[in-house]
């Protein structure tokens, strides 16, 4: 069964339209529910990275949410952190992976420097994200301190997941990416940031690299589903890096599962494709264009 049509007005593959099938907001929120002592949710949220309209296609069928990640700096760029990631990488991206799916809820990471100087500048810089992009919500990093940021954009027309625990964009204040809330203090400190950006609106929340016993804590205390990388299967739902759970990285967090090789696949199709070169068995007339023989 063909899922695609090619949209012959722009040349883009663009997937059939479904009108009211792709996730929004509040199906994602209203998956976990108020239980005695605290909310629970039956069926884990799916969440994987896409940062390009072919690799949306081929996860969208499978995800809840995908997440176009700041991890893009790193993963798409070579760049040493999510620090130097612009808002046009963001939107470029963006839009790729809207146009590549129609089940999933697209969101975008808001990148370092666009969205902490005030909730006005995370305002413009979120609206002009969706109006580019087409996106249905953004992320953004931050506890306590972002609560207001988070609460000024959902009152005025703006999805928002938050992010907690291990925030990358904060890697020179942690000074490393390693697991957070190690101590009883931190953990509280942790805690109180979820709860914090649950009660200011967001629909959900990643909680990256914590020890488990936190998550365990945050996903029965906070009503916002617990979006996992790194933070156990206490989590309402989990997240990785595509590439990492692919394959494509030589060095991976501790977090990462490897579903496939693709890395060792890609290497050795081109290596099969270089010595075909080299040998001249490709192409062959298989891959010639050539007069047809008459038929008459
Ligand atoms: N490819 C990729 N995967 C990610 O998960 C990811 C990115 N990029 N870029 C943005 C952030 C950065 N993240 C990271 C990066 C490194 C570690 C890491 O090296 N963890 C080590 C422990 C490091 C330490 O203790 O200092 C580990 O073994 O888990 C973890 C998360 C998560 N995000
Ligand atoms: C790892 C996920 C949660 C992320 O923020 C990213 O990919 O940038
Ligand atoms: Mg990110």
């Amino acid at each position: 069964m063909s899922t695609f049509t090619m949209d012959t007005s722009t040349s883009r593959a663009t997937p059939t339209p479904v009108p009211g099938k792709r996730m929004t907001a509040p199906s994602i929120r209203a998956r976990k529910e108020k239980v005695e002592g605290g909310y629970r949710t039956e069926q884990p949220l799916v969440m994987l990275t896409a940062y390009t309209m072919r690799m949306a296609q081929l996860l969208d069928p499978h995800c809840d949410m995908l997440l176009v990640g700041d991890s893009l700096g790193q993963v798409i760029y070579g760049l040493p952190s999510t620090i130097p990631v612009t808002l046009e990488m963001m939107c470029a991206h963006g839009a790729a992976v809207v146009r590549g799916s129609w089940h999933s809820l697209v969101a975008v990471d808001m990148p370092f420097g666009s969205y902490e100087g005030s909730p006005d500048q995370a305002f413009a810089n979120a609206s002009r994200i969706m109006k580019e992009t087409g996106c249905a919500a953004v992320k953004l990093e931050g506890g306590e301190a972002m609560a207001p940021t988070v609460d000024f954009l959902t009152r005025r027309g703006i999805p928002v997941i938050g992010h907690v625990g291990l925030t990358p964009q904060a890697v020179n204040i942690l000074g490393g990416y390693g697991a957070r809330g190690k101590t009883g203090d931190e953990a509280k400190l942790i805690e109180r940031d979820a709860l914090a950006v649950s009660e200011a609106g967001a629909f959900c929340i990643v909680v990256e690299g914590v020890m488990e016993e936190i998550a365990t804590t945050i996903a029965q205390k906070v009503a916002a589903p617990i979006i996992g990388i790194g933070a156990s299967a206490e989590c309402d739902g989990q997240v990785l890096v595509t590439d990492d759970m692919l394959g494509m990285f030589e060095r991976t967090p501790r977090f990462v599962k490897r579903f496939d090789d693709l890395a060792a696949r890609i290497s050795e199709a081109a290596r099969t494709y270089a010595e075909e070169v080299r040998g001249r068995t490709f192409p062959t007339a298989d891959q010639t264009y050539r007069p047809k023989p008459r038929q008459d």
